[in-house]
């Protein structure tokens, strides 16, 4: 602030409440008036939306769909009820390292504020020394402050270490959180396929989860800090300025915080959208790495690009409107919070010479100007402080805003994953009587049994109005039946990823005992041994008093051994789903199928890019290692592998019984074969008698 001549500050408060209060009343109407335009205007400015954005909002909505429609990321009850549940996770106890840290950072943050309160007395001392040409002071004010500088270097340094720290660790807590629940159950496949109310839970996990964390360390400083800072200025100015130096600047900042919450716009609302934009953004650069090959292959670089110029957009569009308000938002905070409080200072500081105890303070310092000069510059320094400090505090809540808005979007996430614990989703449902209602499972060992179950998809859609049958271990089944007529969907039931609705299933209860080999098998990042023995790590391959022999046994039989040569040992890294065909990648599927060796495989389509006389060493190998079958696949090629036919007419029904490709009666079964030989060969069907 600089310094002005005491008596031109005085005098020109002095004008100013004259002005308003008693000399020109009409003038000041006038200003009032025009203000509380002004005001109106602004505020409308800032809470409009366009209409782009109240679509958006809407979506966003979508989650309070009970009790009066709130807009998202507001900061009221219901906000702090979400924070402090997840504060406990963030803080796991009272004897944790986050509670240590916090309390480090407290310390710190009020040692800075001391170091602040002793710096501002050094800086009155040096003037005085100066006016008074006083070298000894000078010198002696000079040298302190290059002793303060030290520790406030250290402390400064250190409070931007352990806000960094604390933010990291509360990342961790949240992130440990919610890995257990959404990658131990089956809750990845279910948020995404059964329920629509979280389009990018990726997003949630990584970037929200890491905002959220920063936010709330950077609100504890934002806040903490200028609390201190004003009870400790506060209580120092008093000591020199006296009550009302310090009123003046609390009544300003009142004031200015009603203003401001009158109309600012709800910042938690428009984080909330932004982070969801960022997430349909991030996830189409995810789509097009994902299916890169299909892409190009297709020549689909141009739809891609105007897809993701739409979504790109869309976010672009989104930031400049909440760029524009931060825009007139700021001309506001500046107008009352920075510059308005320069009026109210220079008012608080013409307080000691002009004001009520005027008398007492010039009779102390006897009229000493060197004396009246240093205490100035020590008082602007305090007044300095405390408005930063109360400043601070009414912007810092533009940080609670974010910090309700990343609190919204991971109490939806929560939210979401307790419903899918209990078997809840929400989704637009065909038949929304359906959602309260489910089915049984029950422990059976060596057996599946499927009992009265309909199968239905996630969205109520009856694909089958009820399965029943039984399978006992080595009876070998094939499911057929034309494409999307639900044979999938069987199996997703029986393996808990679709609701049972109806009905009962009973299965070994170990989850290993059965297993699924899909027709695009998934082969994660890591070792060609961990491509074999998926979802095993080295540890219990061993356990299972597997070797590195046998699992090259395995690979000899699927006549992959030649990728270990290749590859340079079942140690080498790479990522798989690149390296190996299509038709490779099947086979290292069943390889992993012979590693586990369960009493029930589900063989979904899984051997569609693999030659057919391959595919009769997969079928005999996989029965000779006890494994019992169930494949879902249109190639009649494969019935003579199995014993039993689950056959769906695609209409709603299905037959289930003993299947006999020996039997010349079967004209089920030749028609089939005789409808593959024509389409690989072009010729015509042969008509059979039945
Ligand atoms: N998550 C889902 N939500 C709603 N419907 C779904 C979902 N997944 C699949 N469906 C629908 O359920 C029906 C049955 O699908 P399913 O995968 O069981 O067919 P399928 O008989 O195995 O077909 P194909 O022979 O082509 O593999 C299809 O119409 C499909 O569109």
């Amino acid at each position: 602030m600089p310094a002005l001549d005491a008596t031109s500050i005085a005098d020109g408060a002095l004008a100013f409440i004259r002005f308003f209060k008693f000399q020109n009343k009409t003038r000041g109407s006038l200003a009032i008036i025009g203000a509380a335009l002004a005001l109106y205007y602004l505020k409308r400015r800032l809470q409009s939306n366009k209409s782009n954005l109240k679509d958006l909002e809407k979506e966003a909505d979508l989650f309070v769909k009970k009790g009066p429609s709130k807009p998202k990321g507001a900061v009221d009850k219901n906000f702090l009820k979400k924070l402090l549940k997840f504060l406990r996770i963030a803080i796991p106890g009272w004897k944790s390292r986050e509670t240590g840290y916090i309390l480090g950072l407290s310390i710190a943050l009020v040692v800075r504020t001391i170091l602040s309160i002793r710096l501002a007395e050094v800086n009155g001392g040096v003037v005085h020394g100066i006016i008074q040409r006083n070298k000894d002071k000078f010198v002696q004010g000079l040298f302190t402050i290059l002793l303060y500088a030290v520790p406030s270097s250290i402390i400064n340094s250190l409070l931007e270490y352990l806000m960094v720290m604390i933010a990291l660790f509360f990342r961790e807590n949240l992130t440990k959180h919610y890995h257990e629940r959404y990658i131990n159950d089956k809750f990845f496949y279910q948020i995404c396929n059964l329920d629509d109310r979280i389009m990018n839970p990726d997003q949630r996990l990584t970037v929200d989860i890491q905002k959220w964390a920063i936010s709330l360390s950077n609100l504890y400083s934002n806040f903490s800090k200028p609390l201190l800072d004003i009870v400790l200025f506060s209580k120092r100015l008093y000591g020199v300025v006296g009550g009302y130096g310090v009123a003046l600047p609390f009544c300003w900042y009142a004031m200015s915080a009603v203003l401001l919450r009158y109309i600012s716009p709800s910042f938690g609302t428009l984080t909330a959208i932004r982070q969801k934009l960022e997430g349909e953004y991030r996830g189409q650069h995810f789509d097009i790495l994902n299916h890169s090959e299909e892409i190009a292959f297709y020549n689909g670089g141009k739809w891609e690009i105007r897809r993701i110029t739409k979504t790109f957009s869309n976010l672009y569009e989104h930031c400049i409107e909440i760029i524009k308000k931060q825009f007139w938002m700021g001309i506001f905070d500046s107008m009352l919070v920075k510059y308005g409080s320069y009026y109210g200072g220079y008012l608080v500081l013409g307080m000691p010479v002009f004001g009520p105890r005027s008398k007492k303070y010039l009779e102390e310092t006897k009229g000493d100007k060197s004396k009246i000069a240093g205490d100035y510059v020590r008082n602007t320094s305090l007044l300095i402080n405390l408005s930063k400090a109360i400043g601070k505090f009414i912007i810092s809540y533009k940080e609670l805003q974010n910090l309700a808005g990343y609190t919204t979007l991971m109490d939806e996430l929560e939210i979401v994953l307790n419903d899918l614990k209990v078997g809840k989703y929400q989704r637009t449902m065909i038949n929304p009587n359906l959602v309260s209602e489910r089915g049984e499972y029950i422990a059976a060992d060596d057996k599946l049994v499927m009992d009265k179950v309909p199968i239905l998809a996630p969205n109520g859609d009856i694909l089958i109005k009820e399965v029943s049958f039984e399978l006992n271990k080595g009876m070998h089944l094939m499911v057929d039946g034309p494409n999307g007529c639900g044979k999938s969907s069987v199996f997703r039931i029986m393996g808990e990823l679709w609701p049972l609705f109806a009905g009962s299933i009973s299965k070994p209860e170990r989850q290993a005992s059965i297993f699924y080999v899909p027709q695009v098998p998934y082969l994660p990042k890591g070792s060609l041994r961990d491509q074999i023995i998926y979802p095993d790590r080295k540890i219990e391959m061993t356990k299972k008093r597997m070797t590195d022999k046998k699992l090259r046994d395995i690979l000899k039989i699927l006549t992959l051994d030649y990728i270990v040569e290749r590859e340079g040992g079942l140690n080498t890294e790479r990522n798989w789903t690149d390296v190996l065909s299509g038709g490779e990648k099947q086979r290292m599927a069943i390889a992993r199928l012979y590693y586990h060796k369960p009493a029930f495989a589900i063989l979904d389509e899984c051997s569609s890019a693999v030659a057919v006389d391959a595919e009769d060493v997969i079928y005999t190998e996989a029965k000779r290692r006890g494994i019992t079958l169930i494949t879902v696949s249109h190639r009649p090629s494969l019935w003579k592998h199995h014993d039993f036919l689950l056959q769906f007419d695609g209409e709603g029904g299905y037959s289930f019984g003993e299947l006999d490709t020996s039997k010349s009666h079967n004209i089920e079964y030749e028609k089939q074969v005789e409808h593959h030989r024509s389409m690989m060969t072009g010729e015509p069907e042969e008509e059979k008698q039945e």
